[in-house]
């Protein structure tokens, strides 16, 4: 064929990344571009695994080549993904691309369930991913994950201590819930809740991951304040369930975020127990804590919505046998797809558009 690899190159460049607004080469998403008598071969590198635009830029890339060079040509497009971060520097948690705060204004609003979906429906697209379940006042990963009572192993490494965390459904686990009983959970207030952490984001070997979740306690503590001190906090997501009171709660943990000391972006909103839905009649929609309560909030606050979740008997019942939902291959299991997919992509516009977040340096 007579065309070179710059010809791909300058064909390719007319496709934009819808979320990051750039073209792909300019974004350096294009790779090993092979070039035979009738086929083009390249790889295209997207910034999650997770990326729902998946088909529309592979289709787009197509479209492309074939509109600049040849439209008799095979075109044939590895889709791969590198997930992006800001987090390149600082001797903390150095092999972990994306740190993500998992709170919630209000207690009980499904903010471990939507964390634990969230972790194995990112895993399950191909990226590698870890829990700290930091909620002193009712830790429910080791639950969820089918995991309680057990330990983590420490081991020695450089003379020093490193806590080993557990792996479930491929998820690295590290649980306050490991270190002691749930009866005692009163324990944990104060610095000791703040130091256990601390230990958990420094003391622990995490290797190398592309999305930490931290499931923060309900409201704003200590806890929170430790955590953005401790390291700088990709960004955070707050769940919510859709009544007054639960949005009210909701509105004070965006403001903390925002707050200009602490400056950790917001990703977006969760609504969850958005309707009830019951199995019997799956498309009925039952709107008993309101209708669009985390969607006007998240309009309101100008952040995204990143998914409503149904109020559903299978989530809690998958919850408390410890196997999360969207292991099953249903339509509930698709709602945390979505949610996964909408956080990614807020996760790789955020590290495109903004700066890395700084680590707060205040006395609590
Ligand atoms: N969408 C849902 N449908 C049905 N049950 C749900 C849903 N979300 C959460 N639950 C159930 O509600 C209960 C509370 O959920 P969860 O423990 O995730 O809340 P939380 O916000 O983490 O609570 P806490 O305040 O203790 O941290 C659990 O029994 C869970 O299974």
């Amino acid at each position: 064929m007579a065309f070179k690899e710059s010809d791909v190159l300058k064909a390719l460049s007319t496709v934009d990344d819808p979320d990051l607004k750039k073209d792909l080469v300019t974004l350096n998403m294009i790779k090993d571009i092979e070039i035979f008598s009738d086929t083009v071969k390249f790889t295209v590198v997207l910034t999650t695994p997770a990326c729902p635009l998946k088909e529309l830029i592979k289709n787009n890339c197509i479209d492309a080549i074939h509109k600049h060079l040849d439209k008799s040509l095979s075109v044939e497009i590895h889709m791969t993904s590198n997930v992006t971060t800001t987090r390149n520097d600082g001797p903390i948690l150095p092999g972990v691309k994306n740190i993500i705060a998992i709170s919630s204004g209000k207690g009980g609003v499904g903010k471990s369930t939507v964390t634990a979906n969230l972790a194995v429906a990112l895993k399950n697209k191909g990226a590698k991913v870890g829990i700290i379940d930091a909620d002193i006042y009712g830790p429910s990963i080791p639950t969820m994950f089918n995991c309680e009572g057990e330990q983590p192993e420490v081991k020695q490494v450089n003379g020093k201590n490193l806590i080993v965390p557990l792996e479930q459904y491929g998820i690295k686990l590290i649980s306050i819930g490991f270190l002691a009983p749930a009866d005692n959970a009163v324990v944990w207030r104060g610095p000791m809740a703040s130091s256990a952490l601390r230990q958990f984001i420094a003391d622990t070997e995490w290797g190398e991951l592309d999305y930490l979740l931290i499931d923060l306690p309900p409201g704003t503590s200590d806890i929170h304040l430790t955590l953005v001190q401790t390291v700088p906090v990709t960004g955070a997501v707050v769940v919510t369930t859709p009544q007054k009171v639960a949005l009210a709660d909701a509105r004070k943990g965006l403001a903390m975020f925002k707050q200009p000391q602490i400056n950790v972006p917001v990703l977006g909103i969760i609504e969850n127990m958005a309707y009830f839905t019951p199995a019997e009649l799956p498309d009925n929609k039952y709107y008993i804590f309101g209708q669009d309560g985390g969607l006007n909030l998240a309009e309101k606050h100008n952040v995204p919505l990143l998914g409503q979740i149904p109020l559903v008997q299978s989530i809690r019942e998958s919850g408390d046998s410890g196997l999360p939902v969207v292991m099953k291959d249903d339509a509930t299991a698709e709602s945390f797809n979505q949610l996964a997919e909408a956080m990614a992509r807020q996760v790789a516009i955020r590290n495109a558009n903004m700066e890395k977040t700084k680590k707060v340096e205040m006395n609590a």
